[in-house]
């Protein structure tokens, strides 16, 4: 069953045409360009899938292999942007560094034409990683990383530079499925402020630098961040129960769960959660992935509420040794192909967006003179 959509925030209003991808239209499915986001999980990499959303179609094997490889090529910072994230403090947030990265990097390699839209998005599809591990590293552990590794894929060579060594197979694979997971999503906050910004005929860097800052926050791609800050408080699964009935009654959100589209399950989260634990099988845990799924149960009993996308990424980011505050600028490493395929599409057929308000404030009236006002 669809959701019922309307009231505030635009809900259920269409701003606009998309080939890209279809959200909730059965109540839970989601599709990239007509393929079920479980296919694509199950039989893709990554970077098929970027491929598909940015250039129209899935790659065969001789068109991934030399996509892989040209993005491979495009990973190196210049030395002004690694300037200016070796300047950025140890304390700044992540999603903070990456939206002056992408901002500075828009200084440097400037789009002066659309008909570079494709480039400039490859290089920053290979690039992101880069920033995010160069300044980690450099604000944390003290070194200036490599950032050119042999490491073909994105998922795995970010956890490369973030580890130092050559990540697990299992490693590999849930990064592909993460980076697939978060590739696109139709007009979600983030993506529709790209859009905004692109029917301005605005440059891609400032269409992806706006949606980052959209992006950052906890009812958006911050939940998975936010959501791994509560599930890491609870010790067993009746505490994680007794925790979130007092959060519940206190009316508090509870981050990662709920959907302003899905109705009944958001598709993305069943795949991730077999991934968690898996991950959870591999580390020997035992507290993280049954608290986890404890709070599943307890806010669909309580509210028929149920876990989006980033809640069981944060146990499965957590598995592989990722810091918290890097959960959302991976969201950022994948989303960015769902962000340039809008733009892409916006500038296609453009309209500036630019819809009305109701007004609210005060009637028409005059303007007292300063020296006669109390
Ligand atoms: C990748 C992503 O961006 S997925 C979304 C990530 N965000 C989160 O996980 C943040 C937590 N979730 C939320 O804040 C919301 O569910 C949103 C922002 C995702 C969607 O917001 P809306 O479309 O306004 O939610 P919706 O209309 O379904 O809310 C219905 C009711 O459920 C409540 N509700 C929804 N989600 C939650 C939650 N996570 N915890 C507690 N209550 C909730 C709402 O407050 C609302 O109650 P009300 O009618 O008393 O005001
Ligand atoms: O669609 C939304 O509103 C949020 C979401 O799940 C996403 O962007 O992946």
């Amino acid at each position: 069953m669809a959701k019922q959509l309307s009231g505030a925030g635009l809900r259920g209003q269409v701003a606009g045409k998309t080939a890209l991808s279809t959200v909730g239209q059965t109540g839970s499915g989601l599709t990239y360009r007509g393929y079920d986001i479980k296919e694509l999980a199950n039989k893709c990499q990554f970077e098929e899938v970027a491929y598909l959303i940015l250039k129209g179609k899935l790659p065969n094997q001789q068109e991934l292999d030399s996509y892989k490889a040209k993005l491979q090529t495009l990973r190196g910072l210049p030395q002004e942007l690694k300037d200016v994230l070796e300047r950025i403090p140890k304390d700044a947030h992540p999603m903070d560094v990456l939206r002056t990265g992408c901002s500075m990097l828009g200084n440097l390699e400037t789009e002066t034409s659309f008909e570079q839209q494709q480039e400039v998005t490859d290089r920053m599809l290979a690039c992101f990683p880069s920033i995010i591990c160069y300044w980690y590293r450099y604000s944390h552990d003290g070194v200036r990383i490599d950032v050119e590794t042999d490491n073909d894929s994105i998922g795995s060579h970010f956890l490369q530079m973030l580890h130092g060594n050559k990540p697990s197979e299992l490693h590999e694979q849930v990064m592909h499925v993460s980076l697939i997971l978060y590739a696109e999503h139709e007009f979600n906050a983030s993506t529709f402020t790209a859009r905004v910004c692109a029917s301005t005929l605005s440059d891609m860097h400032s269409c992806v630098t706006g949606a980052i800052g959209s992006l950052r926050g906890p009812l958006h791609g911050g939940a998975n961040e936010a959501a791994m800050d509560m599930i890491e408080k609870f010790n067993s699964p009746d505490h994680a129960e007794e925790e979130m009935m007092g959060m519940l009654a206190r009316k508090e959100k509870i981050m990662g769960f709920g959907h302003a589209i899905y109705s009944e399950s958001d598709p993305r989260n069943e795949i991730i959660k077999q991934w968690s634990e898996k991950l959870a099988k591999d580390v020997g845990d035992e507290v993280l992935y049954p608290v986890s799924v404890r709070c599943e149960e307890v806010m669909w009993r309580e509210k028929k509420l149920f876990c989006n996308a980033d809640f069981f990424h944060a146990s499965a980011y957590n598995f592989m040794g990722i810091p918290t505050k890097l959960f959302t600028p991976i969201f950022v490493m994948s989303r960015l192909t769902g962000w340039a395929a809008h733009v892409m599409e916006q500038r296609a057929d453009n309209r500036i967006i630019r819809p009305s308000a109701e007004y609210t404030g005060e009637d028409l009236r005059t303007v007292t003179p300063i020296a006669e006002r109390g």
